[in-house]
């Protein structure tokens, strides 16, 4: 399989904060969603990938060009999106469509056009007159409009009303249609990442504490709840984390199939993405 992204074993410490040993793969064709609490590292990870911070160790490897300082050639098959002021307050659609045309050598302005007038945005207004939610389209608008192999997404529908996170979502269906391409998204929606993610890597205090295609995941985990005294009695080798409440326990287990075969009556309910970042940020192992 070939893959968009390769990170092997990725370190890098601030004063407070460190990344450690993160690896992961993105393959050719598909979306990852990047989760994690507040603090967890997945701008760093991002910023890091993009050689916008310097890291202490580790290997990135970006459509198929390892550790490069990420030549112009690279960059321009990369679209970026990370924070919603990306363009200067006095810049119209037009001028950016300029700008960018004159960065991006497949820059295409009648693309970049038909995505604006879809996503809605107003023509004439400058940057500093739109809404956060429009500065964000328009980011997204002009990180696809280069026609990238790579978008590295950091909260992409943050702060965007329901009917237009879908419209993006199925942008970025479209765009993953080409096998060629790869999404590589942060979120905390993870509603969204339901819908459009294949794969999943959850960041947890710098970690990795899990990376697997997203209904592995989903389909195979469960919460068992018990009591707990139950716990004593409890099959360990299936257990993750523990999350213990005034009268009862929840436990995220491995598989709830094979939990429920070898414990018939057991009580394993289907854990959702949700599900699974709660049990790692607010519980424990046990
Ligand atoms: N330049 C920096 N200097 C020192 N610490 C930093 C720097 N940049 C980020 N950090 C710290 O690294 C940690 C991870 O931050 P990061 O922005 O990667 O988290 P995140 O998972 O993206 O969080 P959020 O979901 O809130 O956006 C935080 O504790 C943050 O304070």
């Amino acid at each position: 399989m070939e893959m968009a992204l390769e990170v092997k074993n990725l370190n890098k410490a601030y004063p407070d904060f460190a990344l450690k040993d993160l690896s992961f793969s993105l393959p050719c064709g598909s979306i990852m969603g990047l989760i994690g609490e507040n603090g967890a590292g997945k701008t760093t990870t991002l910023k890091a990938i993009l050689n916008l911070i310097h890291r202490d160790s580790g290997e990135i490897t970006l459509l198929g060009h390892r550790d490069g300082g990420l030549e112009n050639a690279i960059k321009a098959q990369i679209g970026v999106v990370f924070d919603e002021s990306c363009f200067h307050d006095n810049l119209t659609l037009r001028h950016i469509s300029t700008v960018m045309g004159g960065i991006y050598p497949n820059w295409d302005p009648a693309y970049f056009t038909r995505l604006t007038r879809q996503l809605s945005l107003p023509e004439g207004k400058p940057v500093k007159a739109l809404s956060k939610g429009m500065k964000t389209k328009l980011c997204i608008a002009a990180a696809l409009a280069h026609h990238p192999r790579l978008l590295l997404l950091d909260e992409p529908t943050s702060g965007l009303d329901p009917i237009v996170r879908e419209e993006i979502l199925d942008l970025f269906m479209d765009f993953i249609q080409d096998e060629r391409k790869a999404i590589l998204l942060s979120s905390h929606i993870t509603s969204d990442l339901d819908k459009i993610a294949d794969y999943v890597t959850f960041i947890h205090e710098g970690q990795v504490a899990l990376s697997d295609n997203k209904d592995e995941l989903t389909g195979k985990m469960g919460i068992l709840k018990c009591s707990e005294q139950a716990l004593a009695t409890l099959d360990r080798s299936q257990a993750l984390r523990l999350r213990k409440g005034q009268f009862s326990c929840e436990v995220l287990v491995r598989d709830k199939n094979a939990y429920r075969i070898h414990h018939p009556g057991a009580v394993v309910e289907p854990a959702t993405l949700e599900d699974i970042m709660l049990f790692y940020v607010r519980g424990r192992t046990l």
